[in-house]
């Protein structure tokens, strides 16, 4: 095999200079269900697709590697349409959910298989493999079945094989799911470190905000066969535009119609869903027209009494859900507004809130941010 992976370009040259890796318009039907979005991604970019189940993620991935047919739409890669290549032939790497490894060949073996079976000899192809393997920190398994590897260890020589044959585009279907929480973390950062190696454009399909964040360069959110959202993952975290990002990111989030600092969200549900009276909401600076708003559940502060002289804005509440996770308090509201605050476990003794209780909320205008919707 030829030498190892191409390094990505230094920052921002690639964005600027290059075609696209990928530029990809996917249109699937299938049954009720029509996906419809456009995927890209520069030379060197990981690009993460999050949405919630049945969004059309993985019918998105398997369009892209050609295992599901396209009712329209096309598949470029540097530039080139994939319409006429067979699947086979496509340049393309797959490390899926469960890794999908031979059983019965070793790990060298498995990551020599798509090379051999693009002609390279035996021996050129094993050396290759070994290259990749010490590049992944798995020289020492070289030899063992796939059933006897750790779960990480098995990521690894799938991604291997996927690098093997040398593709412009990596596809990567949850690749962290069958990871106990422990080995995630640790699997995460090589995979970061990987990713950060390959030359051509990856897609990452997942369902955990926190792979999207550390791993990818750009997030396209799918909701319902479309693009809900897209975006480097800062601006998707700190700006979300659904109820499912902001659900996701951990933020509560409004739509209203903004007057210099001052944003009317009308009456019928938010875009965070559930019931909630019209209300108002100072914000952080001055914006205007139809927007969104959003704080954090931190920026909450709960009272018994109505609050005076405070520069806080304040709205009614009703508790409809205390959630405890550490030494932190979810205390989930309606009222005004619907909202979640978290609090400590001593302001919850303190105030001794208990469902159905009717209080106070309150945020500080500098702590909401206002953007156009
Ligand atoms: N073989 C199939 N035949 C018909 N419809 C299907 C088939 N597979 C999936 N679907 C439908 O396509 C839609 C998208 O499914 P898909 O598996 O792509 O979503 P997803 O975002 O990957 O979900 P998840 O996160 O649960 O894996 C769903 O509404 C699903 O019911």
């Amino acid at each position: 095999m030829s030498g190892g992976p191409a390094r990505r370009p230094p920052a921002g040259v690639a964005a600027l200079s290059a075609a696209p890796a990928l530029d990809a318009h996917l249109v699937v039907e299938r049954g009720d269900f029509r996906l419809d979005v456009r995927l890209t991604a520069a030379p060197g970019e990981v690009l993460a697709v999050l949405g919630p189940n049945g969004a059309g993620k993985s019918t998105a991935l398997r369009a892209l590697a050609g295992l599901t047919p396209m009712s329209d739409g096309r598949i470029l890669i540097d530039g080139a349409d994939l319409a006429r290549v067979p699947v086979e032939r496509r340049p393309i790497g797959m490390v899926f959910q469960d890794y999908l490894l031979f059983d019965h060949l070793s790990a060298v073996d498995n990551v020599a298989f798509g090379p051999r079976c693009r002609g390279l000899g035996r021996a050129a192809a094993r050396a290759g493999a070994m290259e990749w393997l010490e590049r992944m920190g798995l020289a020492g398994h070289a030899r063992a079945r796939p059933r006897t590897l750790s779960g990480g260890q098995a990521q690894r020589v799938a991604l291997a094989r996927a690098l093997a044959a040398e593709p412009r585009l990596l596809l990567l279907d949850e690749p962290l799911a069958a990871l106990d929480a422990h080995t995630r973390v640790a699997v995460r950062s090589q995979l970061r470190a990987h990713l950060a190696d390959f030359g051509g454009a990856a897609v990452l399909v997942t369902h955990d905000p926190l792979d999207a964040m550390v791993l990818a360069d750009r997030v396209t959110v799918i909701e319902d066969g479309s693009v809900a959202q897209d975006g480097p993952p800062v601006a998707i975290a700190q700006r979300p535009r659904t109820a499912y990002v902001a659900r996701l990111v951990g933020l509560n989030l409004y739509r209203g119609r903004a007057e210099g600092t001052r944003v009317e969200v009308p009456g019928t549900a938010g875009a965070a869903g559930g019931s909630a009276a019209a209300a108002s909401i100072e914000v952080g600076h001055a914006c205007r027209g139809d927007v969104f708003v959003a704080f954090p559940p931190r920026a909450v502060a709960l009272y018994r009494e109505r609050p005076v002289g405070t520069p806080r804005n304040v709205w009614h509440a009703a508790i409809h859900g205390i959630e405890r996770f550490g030494d932190q308090v979810r205390v989930h509201l309606d009222g005004d507004l619907e909202m979640s605050a978290d609090i400590t476990q001593s302001a919850l003794a303190e105030l001794r809130l208990e469902v159905g209780d009717r209080i106070w909320a309150g945020v500080k205008a500098a702590e909401v941010e206002c953007y156009p919707a």
